[in-house]
């Protein structure tokens, strides 16, 4: 395992969060004034940092023991090793490779915006699904759930995690073009640039009055979105902040 060392703490590196785990990041841990992140080999990081090399069990060892349960609105997102005795609803999530552990705040808030909708029955899509924490929690919570991913490897990695919670997600490899419309709610945790060029795609698989839920935004780049959400046919229904990081709530109202 590798690991790159940077000086500084998870709210300060927060931004290169989702490009560490786009360039195949396996974790991060804050150590005195430094975060830590594992690599399985050296990737090109366009930041100053040190390069280590471990043995696997150490920092998986260690990794495993600092990792923490994660609350979210009315669940809980648990390792398998983690106990539980509060009434919220267990996630329990095997930690891999798969973006997705409910410790990254755009997580926490898509799975908080996902409990206050009304979507027992309703057909809901989690693009970009990841270790499948959303689309598991959606189909926990009784709608019927299609999660998509354009990374093949993450695919049987959700779907361990969907049976090990007894969740009837269904997932797929691909974006938008997987999908099978129409929904009644697509919830994504991307970027922001991407969201803005998928707006008019948002609208083309939700059916009038569905809602779409997109985070991964970061503050400072959220009026792009908003303006192409708005220019799609999306009235901005809720916002919700934490850190740098932005969650939107929109309904498709075309006909406003
Ligand atoms: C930030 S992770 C989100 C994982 C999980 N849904 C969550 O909220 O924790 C983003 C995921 O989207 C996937 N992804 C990136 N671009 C995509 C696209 N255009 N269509 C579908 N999936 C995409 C990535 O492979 C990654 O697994």
């Amino acid at each position: 395992m590798h690991v790159f060392r940077l000086t500084g703490d998870f709210e300060t590196l927060d931004a290169y969060t989702p490009l560490f785990f786009d360039l195949g990041a396996r974790g991060m841990e804050e150590k005195e004034g430094e975060v830590w992140v594992y690599f399985p080999t050296r990737v090109e990081l366009p930041l100053p940092g040190e390069w280590l090399e471990l043995e696997d069990e150490d920092w998986l060892e260690a990794w495993k023991r600092d990792l923490q349960p994660v609350r979210a609105g009315p669940f809980v997102v648990l390792a398998p090793w983690h106990t539980w005795e509060g009434p919220e609803r267990r996630i329990v999530l095997e930690p891999g490779m798969a973006f997705g552990t409910g410790h990254h705040e755009t997580t926490r808030m898509a799975l908080e915006a996902l409990a206050r909708e009304p979507i027992h029955g309703a057909r809901v899509l989690d693009l970009g699904t990841g270790s499948g924490i959303l689309a598991i929690a959606a189909a926990m919570r009784g709608a019927e759930v299609l999660g998509v991913d354009v990374d093949a490897s993450v695919i049987p990695q959700a779907e361990a995690n969907a049976r090990r919670n007894q969740a009837p997600a269904r997932f797929k490899v691909g974006s938008l073009e997987a999908a099978e419309p129409p929904y009644d709610l697509v919830v994504a945790n991307l970027y922001a640039e991407l969201h803005q060029t998928l707006a008019p795609r948002y609208a083309e698989i939700l059916r009038p009055g569905g809602r779409a839920l997109l985070t991964g935004i970061l503050a400072e780049r959220e009026a792009g979105v908003l303006r192409a959400m708005e220019d799609a046919g999306f009235s901005l229904l809720s916002r919700r902040q934490e850190g740098e990081w932005v969650l939107l709530a929109f309904r498709y109202s075309p006909e406003d």
